[in-house]
């Protein structure tokens, strides 16, 4: 497995050239030169102004990085930049708090959400963005700070300033460093910056090897991915695209009709809006392979929005059929219908329901469940669930995922398919779910399947088997952490939905 070779490595990530800091920082002076006195970077402001969101607001960072950069305007390399700072701030908070709270008087937990916030970004800046000149650090956390808590602004200046004037920065792993034996793992948690209980958990049942190359590879930066529609479009098409964009792409190792690309906002590849491709990550491809819907059919998308798998799945029917592609949400549906209008797909048909309410839906060929899930699969795109999540949750999501999964079994036809999918890395909530399910009434008529056997050919030896399923790390091949399990329904099992016509 990748846990690599043991090396003992304390040096500073993200280390760059001379020349690069210089850059960067010659390119902070000229922004602060050509606005007003104590401007602030935007890239800094937007970064700022995500954090709190996610601090105050609970929102969630990606979405609200989008809104921020797009009100500011950010260009791409304030945009960059400030996604660095916001998803590094929130991978590594914990370790964060650590070196602030043995510098301010006042632990970080009993700070204004204000100043928490502003000294998390500047400590992960002076530590680990080397890039980034100290001094302008500094100044625009304390300018940030001035705008909404001017009498924090002193405050903040002198714990950056003693962090700043320490000689040595404090001992730090690189993201890609493993060790020889973090011994518990308490231990992995405070390295790798993760909450306890959530790395006991992994540590239990994936063991030590597995734990430790898990918790490095979340605090990695995620890769871009896109599908390609090839239902209408190519590789080749799309590549080219990519190019013309300013952008780097190579087609994915694992996956066909993937490309990984680097460089270029998708939004604006001309591939993209014509809908020849779409963004989705390489693991999340895997539930059309493993659904495998044959052109005409009814599907069933019970958690569909925003719709990135149901898109995929029409694709793969060649337009024809129907996927009903279901969510709870009302505000969510346009998401579906926007995704599948772009990609110019007739045969996705959203539905606002609650998906326990599926066999009122009718009968269907196959099913996929794609489960509300805690996310731990998703962490290097989502940091911030890592200390949103509460083991209390699991349970009720559990609770929630079952339900689910007996209800689309009931709107399963005989020797139809059931695919039960999450993006998380938790025993409960897939292997779980899937045997819970298999010991009650709906399960006595589903055998199990090994989804591995209609992947493509390395992924099958990349990923783990489990008791029920398959269940995919990042680092296997650098696509998210995801769960499949794929059930047939008995030919001769009752199914017990309503027939649609
Ligand atoms: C993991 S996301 C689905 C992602 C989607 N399949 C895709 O690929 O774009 C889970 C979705 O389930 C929806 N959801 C939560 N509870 C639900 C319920 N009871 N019935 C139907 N949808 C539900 C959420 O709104 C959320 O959009």
């Amino acid at each position: 497995m990748g846990a690599g070779k043991a090396h003992r490595n304390w040096g500073v990530p993200g280390d760059v050239s001379p020349d690069a800091r210089a850059t960067n920082s010659v390119g902070d002076l000229q922004r602060r030169v050509s606005g007003r006195a104590g401007a602030v970077s935007p890239a800094r402001r937007g970064a700022f102004e995500a954090l709190r969101l996610v601090e105050e607001r609970r929102a969630y960072s990606h979405i609200a990085l989008r809104q921020v950069l797009n009100r500011l305007g950010a260009d791409r390399r304030d945009s960059a930049l400030a996604t660095e700072i916001v998803q590094g701030t929130l991978r590594w908070q914990q370790w964060l708090d650590e070196q602030i709270n043995a510098k301010s008087r006042i632990p970080i937990t009993r700070l204004d959400a204000v100043v928490r916030v502003t000294l998390r970004m500047a400590v992960y800046q002076l530590y680990k963005l080397r890039h980034c000149a100290p001094h302008a650090v500094v100044h625009d956390a304390v300018e940030l700070v001035k705008g909404t808590q001017p009498r924090a602004a002193s405050y903040v200046n002198g714990v950056l300033r003693t962090l700043e004037r320490q000689q040595e920065t404090p001992p730090q792993p690189r993201a890609a460093e493993s060790w020889e034996d973090p011994g518990n793992p308490e231990e992995l948690a405070r390295r790798t910056s993760h909450p306890t209980w959530m790395v006991e958990r992994w540590w239990s049942w994936l063991g030590p090897e597995a734990t430790i190359a898990l918790c490095q590879s979340n605090n990695e930066p995620p890769p871009l991915a896109l599908r390609v529609n090839l239902w209408c479009s190519s590789v080749a098409e799309v590549m080219e695209s990519v190019r013309e964009a300013g952008g780097e792409g190579r087609p994915s190792p694992v996956i066909p009709g993937v490309l990984r690309v680097s460089g270029v906002d998708v939004s604006r590849l001309s591939t993209f809006q014509s809908g020849a491709c779409s963004v989705q990550d390489e693991s999340a491809t895997l539930a059309a392979w493993t659904l495998q819907p044959e052109p005409g059919g009814e599907v069933l998308d019970l958690c569909a929005a925003p719709g990135g798998k149901s898109a995929h799945l029409a694709e793969w029917m060649k337009g024809t059929g129907r996927v009903t592609a279901v969510d709870i949400h009302p505000h969510k549906i346009p998401l579906i219908e926007q995704t599948a209008r772009r990609l110019g797909l007739p045969n996705v048909h959203p539905v606002c329901a609650d998906g326990r309410d599926a066999p009122s839906l009718g009968i269907f060929d196959a099913a996929l469940v794609d489960a509300p899930c805690s996310g731990l699969g998703v962490l290097r795109r989502r940091p911030e669930l890592k200390w949103r999540r509460r083991p209390e949750d699991i349970q009720d999501l559990v609770k929630l995922q079952g339900e689910l999964l007996a209800a689309a079994a009931r709107a399963v036809r005989p020797d139809g398919i059931l695919v039960y999918a999450t993006c998380t890395v938790c025993e409960a909530e897939n292997d779980g779910v899937v045997e819970d399910f298999l010991a009650g009434p709906e399960g006595a008529d589903f055998d199990l399947e090994d989804p591995a056997a209609l992947w493509p050919d390395p992924l099958g030896q990349m990923t783990f088997s489990t008791r029920f399923g398959r269940q995919i790390l990042p680092f296997h091949f650098g696509g998210d952490g995801f769960y499949y399990a794929r059930l047939r329904r008995k030919p001769s099992g009752a199914q017990r939905g309503i027939r649609r016509d």
